[in-house]
């Protein structure tokens, strides 16, 4: 039981009493999907699995209830309409939209507190836990945060089921999506390629082809699964076949440092039926990485399990080909993709967090040569993103250097690319896709 077993980064929870009756209240609440979504979207991951499609999962690093705003939700789709639009076309493939949107709320942290001029408080652990201020009342955890970050959720998902199915997100919108952002080389690069796509909509049209099926897309919803007693509260038996589903997401990962063969993610998540994603770290093992398959996915079901590698540039042509090897040898049906944020963070001189873009372009490409080499299918790409122009990871066409951080450097926990680069960055995986 899941319970019972060692739980890495969980909250101190100040009062039992009060967790104890927020969890009945969440219990209680409807779910946040359908059963039956999280269905669709495994068949459409066990397809990308098979090469026939390609997992696009962006957001934030840590979502905010502040920031859960109609402008910053609109962004967001925005830019992640717009790289699955140059993805499809560049690469010809569908393109499945998975947002780290509407649930992103909690984060493990590399050290339980933080210091700043000599004082010591508990990190920021997410708007779902604690607060960002750094007040000694801010940090600590709040039980009833849960109940704001299911509501919150709520109108999240609410809005982008709106943008999605009611016109927003009809292709005859394409140029639409790119209004508003500042130009820039990528958004130019984009509106040539929304002429073309324009063009061949009217080609298509006056052919008295049905293009009724461009006027809504399927976006769906995901989040790290590390709060368990949220995760456990939004579990329920689906009334269609008996079996239990995480109802918060449509999809959740477990990250990196949760995912102990004997820990309690592990547990969780191998008793949900949804699709269920795990990071995997450059000291990951090969015999580890199999027994976490046979544990997630032991019955070796297409589209259940999402295998997120986050190696750093410096390290994926050495490491991952030994672990998708052993993976593809034992016939084990799993998605590959590549979060290629996570493993090159780094301070900047002038000790912001960052990444540089380049390092994010050069893993990929060894994602994309790595499974070039094996004849195995690089499915997709997991990225930290905004729609925003913030300044918070270096490089791309507006050359962002560590001077230019301060500017816009808005996230709470990890630098995540702005619009620009997140542009950039799929025109470059749409190449690499066309290649292939
Ligand atoms: O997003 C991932 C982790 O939460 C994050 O990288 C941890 O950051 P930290 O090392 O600042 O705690
Ligand atoms: C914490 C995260 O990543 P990882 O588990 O790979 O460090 C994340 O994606 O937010």
């Amino acid at each position: 039981m899941w319970r019972d077993l060692p739980a890495l980064q969980q909250p101190e929870w100040p009062d039992e009493a009060v967790l104890k009756e927020v969890t009945a209240e969440l219990a209680a609440y409807p779910p946040l999907v359908f059963a039956g979504e999280c269905d669709d979207l495994r068949d459409r991951l066990a397809a990308a699995s098979r090469g026939e499609a390609f997992l696009l999962q962006g957001g934030d690093c840590a979502e905010t209830f502040a920031e859960a705003t109609a402008d910053r939700i609109r962004n967001k789709i925005k830019t992640i309409l717009q790289m699955a639009v140059v993805l499809t076309y560049g690469a010809s493939m569908p393109v499945i939209k998975v947002g780290r949107m509407a649930g992103q709320y909690s984060k493990p942290r590399s050290s339980p507190t933080e210091t700043r001029d000599g004082v010591a408080l508990p990190a920021y652990k997410g708007d779902a836990i604690n607060d960002y201020d750094f007040t000694p009342e801010s940090r600590i955890p709040d039980p009833r945060r849960l109940l704001r970050a299911y509501n919150t959720s709520a109108s999240t998902l609410n809005l982008i089921r709106a943008f999605t199915k009611g016109g927003f997100a009809d292709l005859r919108q394409v140029h639409e999506w790119n209004r508003g952002f500042v130009k820039s080389p990528a958004n130019a690069r984009y509106e040539v390629m929304a002429r073309d796509i324009d063009r061949a909509m009217r080609f298509m049209a006056a052919c008295g082809g049905d293009t009724d099926a461009l006027r809504t897309v399927d976006f769906y919803s995901s989040h790290e699964g590390l709060l368990l007693d949220y995760e456990r509260a939004l579990t329920r038996i689906d009334s269609r076949t008996g079996t239990p589903y995480n109802v918060s997401a449509h999809m959740v990962w477990i990250g990196e440092r949760t995912r102990q063969l004997d820990g309690a993610h592990v547990d969780l998540m191998s008793r949900v039926r949804n699709p269920i994603g795990m990071k995997v770290g450059p000291k990951t093992t090969p015999d580890e990485l199999l027994r976490l398959i046979d544990k997630l996915d032991p019955h070796r079901e297409p589209g259940r399990l999402t295998l997120i590698s986050r190696m750093g540039a410096g390290t994926i042509r050495d490491v991952l080909p030994g672990l998708v090897e052993a993976v593809h040898r034992e016939g084990m049906p799993v998605l590959w993709i590549t979060d290629p944020m996570h493993g090159n963070t780094f301070e900047s001189a002038s000790g912001y967090k960052t990444r540089r873009l380049d390092d994010v372009l050069d893993e990929v490409r060894g994602f994309f040569e790595v499974h070039a080499a094996l004849g195995t299918v690089p499915g997709g790409l997991h990225v930290e993103l905004t729609g925003d122009d913030v300044t918070e990871c270096l490089g791309g066409s507006e050359r962002i250097d560590d001077a230019d951080l301060a500017t816009r450097y808005e996230t709470l926990c990890d630098p995540r690319l702005n619009h620009q680069q997140s542009l950039e960055l799929a025109f470059l995986v749409a190449e690499m896709l066309s290649e292939r």
